[in-house]
């Protein structure tokens, strides 16, 4: 396991230390290592675990090496939190958690730095996990949540917050929890491109919860897969689906509708939309502001009809003629709050400044949208991250009529409009659906 666990420590050194983005670095360093199966899932768990879990194991670190985590080489900080991983929360023996991270540390740093790993590690794994958290998150109070669930605090406030409002004030610490969790791996069979039964059959999984187009893999690469290959399906969350396929299913589909997606890329909602599109007869034009992202949509549309999809490399602040789009979604640029599960860096890149940028984003976003909108059109206002400002206070300060999106998820989902919450947006959580925290509001311009 020592080429994996230096997998697992490439991965963390790169994602903490250059932006790497775990999801996309991963695949490419097991390949290289070639590594799969069990040798696979463990350095996904290490990997993603230390990343999730880094805000407790500093914590820890603090405690154990009588300092502050940051002051320390990026490089010991890095091994260590792949130790405090392994004996912590993945049963590795203490002696083997131990010596792994001081062999790292010496070939990283030196025999200086093994030397203050291996006291560190030996105090580290004096203590079980639950002792742990008795001495660095005592009570309950915000911040020993925060540290005890390695989150920042300020994200444990706005998750909180958007609870709250949610009418889901006790459950804070189950969302936390939810957070912390390996996401499965979910597939989307796209509509009138593949089958979603002999997606299943070929990927091993069963058909998903909630959108009728969701395949839940048992296991395996999705890029092995024939059809993730063709791009009649692909990895999506179930709630990405739900979303973008209530605005195609709100009400039925006339010939020749014009649909926007507004805030395309990676694609893969326009791709879902674009096969619902070429269904009903529709087109969409599909808008990116930046050209590396406006490429990975035009990869994700290419098994749609040509005809159906149009990929423009624009702002969308700014584009579009007035009353065009029968349809749009704005799938606006924010926090991410809601995808903290596969996405294990991300509570710690972004900082509460971040939120005041992308408020004033999605609102200029959400205007020139409402500009476009035909009478009588359907805008899906949506964000795959829970907070208040960027969600239900956007979409207050709308012009538009808000329509209940429960009704368009029930009919997508097949379930009771009562089931998805108070209305009339739609908020679904990671912890109750177990899909992302997605936020979907249905505005409507009035008809003239
Ligand atoms: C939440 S992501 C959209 C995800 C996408 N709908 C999907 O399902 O794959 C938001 C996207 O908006 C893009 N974006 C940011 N500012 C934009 C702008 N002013 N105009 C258009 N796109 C923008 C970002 O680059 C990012 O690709």
């Amino acid at each position: 396991m020592s080429r994996a666990r230096d997998v697992a420590y490439d991965c963390v050194m790169a994602v903490s230390t250059e932006g790497a983005y775990a999801n996309l670095l991963l695949p490419t360093l097991l390949e290289r290592a070639g590594l799969d199966g069990r040798d696979a899932g463990f350095v996904t768990e290490l990997a993603y675990g230390a990343l999730r879990m880094r805000g407790l194991y500093d914590a820890i670190i603090a405690h154990a090496a009588r300092r502050d985590p940051q002051d320390l080489d990026g490089e010991l900080r890095v091994a260590l939190w792949l130790g405090c991983h392994q004996a912590l929360a993945m049963r590795v023996p203490a002696h083997a958690a131990v010596n792994e991270t001081v062999d790292q540390v010496r070939r990283e740093r030196g025999a200086g730095a093994a030397k203050l790993a291996n006291a560190v590690m030996r105090r580290v794994t004096e203590r079980g996990a639950d002792a742990w958290l008795s001495v660095v998150a005592p009570g309950d109070t915000p911040a020993s949540r925060a540290v005890r669930h390695s989150h920042p605090e300020w994200v444990v406030e706005e998750l909180t917050r958007a609870l709250v409002a949610d009418g889901r004030a006790a459950e804070t610490v189950a969302l936390l929890e939810a957070d912390n969790s390996p996401a499965r791996v979910t597939l989307v069979a796209r509509p009138g491109l593949v089958d979603r039964d002999a997606l299943a059959h070929d990927a091993g999984g069963e058909a998903g919860e909630y959108s009728p187009w969701s395949v839940v893999m048992a296991g395996g690469r999705p890029g092995d897969l024939a059809a993730v290959a063709d791009g009649t399906a692909a990895v999506q969350d179930e709630g990405s689906q739900i979303v973008a396929g209530a605005l195609a299913l709100a009400q039925p589909v006339e010939p020749g509708e014009r649909w926007l997606d507004l805030c395309a890329g990676p694609g893969g909602k326009s791709a879902l939309l674009g096969a619902l599109a070429a269904e009903g007869a529709a087109t969409l034009d599909a808008v990116e502001l930046h050209p590396h992202r406006a490429d990975l949509v035009r990869r994700s549309v290419r098994a749609v009809p040509e005809e159906v999809v149009t990929v423009h490399t624009a702002d969308g602040t700014a584009w579009g003629e007035s009353e065009a789009y029968d349809r749009i979604v704005l799938d606006a640029p924010c926090t991410g709050l809601g995808a903290l599960r596969r996405r294990p860096e991300a509570r710690w890149r972004r900082h509460p400044e971040d939120l005041e940028d992308l408020v004033g984003l999605q609102r200029r976003l959400l205007a020139n949208a409402e500009r476009l909108l035909a009478p009588g059109g359907l805008l899906a206002y949506i964000t795959c991250s829970p907070v208040v400002a960027e969600t239900r206070e956007i979409v207050a300060g709308s012009s538009l009529r808000q329509l209940d999106a429960r009704e368009a998820v029930a009919a997508v989902t097949g379930t009771p409009a009562r089931f998805w919450g108070p209305g009339p947006h739609v908020q679904l959580w990671t912890h109750v659906h177990g899909t992302d925290s997605m936020f979907l509001a249905l505005l409507e311009k009035p008809a003239v």
